[in-house]
């Protein structure tokens, strides 16, 4: 379990509570299990046996309930498609399909291709399983600086940032199964139409909206009645569980008749019209969080021809230095260095700065900053690791209110929260960090006849001051300092937030090798807020949002707007353009929307790192298939597009191999088996490689 400061007496008070799932662990909770406090529920199990039968000296009658709840949950744990993945022991020398990175993308991957029971599937994955906690909606943030993190910091720059420490911005990745799908807030948005269109429109046929619309049906299991009737836009049935949140706040609904107040429409935004206000969908199955790792792997964790190897670091490609092909991975386990080998392709799902950092460490990149670290070049790809894009907020604008109704940390998190998340299933602990509603809107920047808004704000009944200054100011990496100055003051009392997301950046970052030493980070240039018109639109947004506490909606819960100013803004005059263009740039907040690095392209694009059937370009047998193939970012949260991604480039693996017509040459895969030279590089000296300092 993961005790963390604040919550560590509460968490691990009921850490026997804070499971879910089963009946089993249903009917263990209600028998008091909860008592012994233990992390695992065999463990609370046998604990409660023994203390029922030594302890308390009740007969055998009085344990059965106890009994039949262990033999349920041994049974459950050896043999419920739902229960965690295996680790594999040994991972065999070779495979048809080898996936690098078991995150959104590479769990949906592993699970579609390993549907085809004569394909050999490995998944390698950095990271270790998910626990109890990870689960709770409520505790996301306490994973952030966990061990499921990679913990990545930008290199520090001027334009964003500024009240963070080191001015560096935290990009937090999950490092786990399920990848940053179990870290996230579970929003679940889809974008709007043009992005897609647009993406088609780029060159890249087979990805315009009508396209990928069946792709987010297939995954999608709306438990909303009033959404799934609309089928032409849901799914249901489809392994990933999408669902209102059973915890709302009268903050929720009184945003959206603000939204109305303001003039907007109350829509689906994942159905037709995206402007609007709405409350959020999530991934969350009966009130817990659905990573795709528990949606999509699970289910297949019982197939024969699937190999999860977790806590496996990738650290090459391996490529044939005449063809190029790619023929492996290499990877080190329990401090091994060990190649396995890909008969038919080797995938990169290791995410938006993974994947670019494993390209370049392969000598995939650009051939100049390739020799500026000494890797020897493979394939010449100047828009590896480019083009990065990431939706920023604006973090502390936030809204007093009088009545007692809002996700305060401390009063929501204790024993009673806890019984009602692990019986009820609802309750506060169902909450995503109070975030509860969202609206789509057009600051004047954009086309308000368009149905394309360049706003969006994610309404929250928290906000930075929620939990005492522990965990936001950690996860977000501000200063102590900064804290102090502008919310000590109002630290644990009753607040709304709201974050306004710009959403179609302009400014681009970019990814660098700071080594050629696969365990050093690679270097992470935001370049925030270095296009003039965001910071246009941003600044227009807070103006926006600063607005919606003027509503009467707002206003009858008290709500104003705290003033408090920026320490570094403090000679700009309070509301004033000038003034928010400073605000901006202290307290940027990232989403984690990084996507863009290995970018879909035609052949004429010399930025494109791969073609539509998102197949890298000069390099036979490799693919990338999560978030860093976006050519530009979507409008909106990210990860349902990126689930999407991940269930079409399956589909276009299926079609290439299962296809006879368009089949590569049928003898392929055992000429590629003969021709490959098995190495095992046991001599390769893992240890001088230093480990990376965050
Ligand atoms: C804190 C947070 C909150 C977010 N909230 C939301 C939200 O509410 N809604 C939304 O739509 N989006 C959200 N996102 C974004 C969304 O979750 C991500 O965009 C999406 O999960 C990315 O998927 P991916 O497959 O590209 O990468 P990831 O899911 O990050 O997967 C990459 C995987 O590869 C593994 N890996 C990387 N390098 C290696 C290596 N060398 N060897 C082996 N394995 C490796 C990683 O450990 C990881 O498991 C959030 C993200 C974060 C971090």
């Amino acid at each position: 379990m993961v005790v963390v400061p604040a919550l560590g007496a509460a968490a691990a008070s009921v850490g026997g509570l804070l499971f879910k799932a089963s009946a089993a662990s249903k009917a263990a909770a209600t028998a008091g299990v909860a008592a012994v406090g233990a992390t695992k529920l065999g463990l609370a199990i046998t604990t409660a046996i023994k203390l029922t039968t030594a302890v308390v000296g009740v007969g055998k009658i009085a344990i059965l309930p106890f009994l039949i709840a262990a033999i349920a949950y041994y049974n459950y744990d050896l043999f419920d498609p739902e229960n965690r993945p295996f680790n594999v022991k040994q991972v065999e020398l070779a495979y048809d399909f080898v996936i690098i990175g078991g995150g959104s993308a590479g769990t949906v991957l592993a699970a579609r291709l390993s549907e085809v029971p004569h394909w050999k599937v490995l998944l390698l994955e950095a990271g270790g399983h998910e626990t109890e906690i990870s689960d709770v909606p409520l505790l996301s943030l306490y994973l952030h600086k966990s061990k499921m993190d990679w913990k990545y910091r930008t290199q520090p720059q001027p334009t964003a940032c500024q009240a963070m420490k080191d001015k560096r911005c935290c990009w937090t990745r999950g490092k786990v199964i399920g990848g940053s799908s179990v870290l996230n807030t579970m929003l679940y948005i889809r974008g709007n139409r043009r992005d897609f269109d647009q993406w088609a429109a780029f060159g890249n046929p087979g990805w315009s909206y009508e396209e990928i619309l069946p792709y987010f049906r297939k995954s999608e299991d709306q438990r909303n009645p009033y959404l799934a009737r609309n089928t032409r836009y849901h799914g249901t049935g489809g392994p990933w569980t999408v669902q209102d949140s059973p915890y709302n706040t009268p903050l929720g609904p009184a945003f959206l008749q603000a939204g109305e107040e303001m003039g907007y429409d109350i829509v689906d935004v994942n159905g037709e019209q995206q402007t609007g206000f709405g409350f959020y969908q999530f991934n969350m199955r009966r009130g817990s969080r659905s990573s795709t790792a528990k949606s999509f792997l699970r289910p297949a964790r019982l197939r024969p021809n699937l190999h999860v190897a977790l806590f496996s670091h990738v650290t090459k490609v391996l490529t044939d230095p005449q063809t190029k092909r790619a023929t492996g991975v290499q990877f080190i386990r329990d401090g091994h260095l060990q190649n396995v080998y890909a008969t038919r392709e080797v995938i990169l799902a290791a995410g938006a700065i993974g994947s670019p950092h494993l390209m370049m460490l392969s000598g995939i990149g650009h051939g100049e900053e390739l020799a500026r670290v000494g890797v020897p070049l493979v394939q010449h790809l100047p828009g590896v690791g480019q083009n990065l894009q990431d939706h920023i907020a604006v973090g502390g604008i936030a809204f007093l209110i009088d009545y007692p109704i809002s996700i305060v940390m401390k009063r929501m998190v204790n024993i009673n929260t806890a019984l009602r998340y692990a019986i009820t299933e609802d309750g506060p602990l169902t909450s995503s960090v109070g975030l509860e509603a969202v609206a789509f809107i057009n600051t004047k920047y954009a086309n308000a006849s368009d149905d394309w808004p360049d706003m969006n704000f994610m309404m929250t009944s928290a906000s930075v001051m929620s939990d005492g200054g522990s965990q936001v100011k950690n996860a977000h990496g501000l200063t102590d300092e900064f804290y102090e100055q502008v919310f000590s003051e109002v630290t644990n009392r009753d607040v709304f937030g709201i974050f306004p997301m710009m959403l179609r950046p302009k400014s681009r970052g970019f990814i660098r090798l700071a080594s050629k030493n696969p365990l050093r980070y690679p270097l992470l240039y935001h370049n925030y807020l270095t296009h003039p018109d965001d910071v246009n639109v941003l600044r227009e947004g807070v103006k926006a949002a600063v607005a919606m506490g003027e509503t009467a909606a707002m206003k009858r819960f008290g709500a104003r707007y705290w003033s408090k100013p920026l320490p570094n803004c403090k000679h700009l005059t309070l509301f004033t353009d000038e003034y928010w263009n400073c605000y901006i740039r202290q307290y940027t907040m990232t989403i984690y929307h990084m996507s863009g690095t290995a970018k879909m392209g035609p052949p004429s694009d010399p930025w494109a790192v791969v073609d539509p059937q998102l197949r890298v370009y000069g390099v036979p047998g490799l693919r990338v298939i999560d978030a860093s193939i976006m050519p530009a970012i979507t409008n909106g949260n990210i990860h349902a597009p990126v689930v999407m991604i991940g269930e079409k480039g399956a589909d276009l693996i299926k079609q290439l191999w299962l296809t006879p017509s368009t089949k590569p040459a049928a003898s392929y895969q055992w000429r590629q088996k003969r021709s490959i030279n098995m190495t095992q590089p046991e001599a390769l000296p893992v240890h001088q490689w230093a480990l990376p300092s965050a």
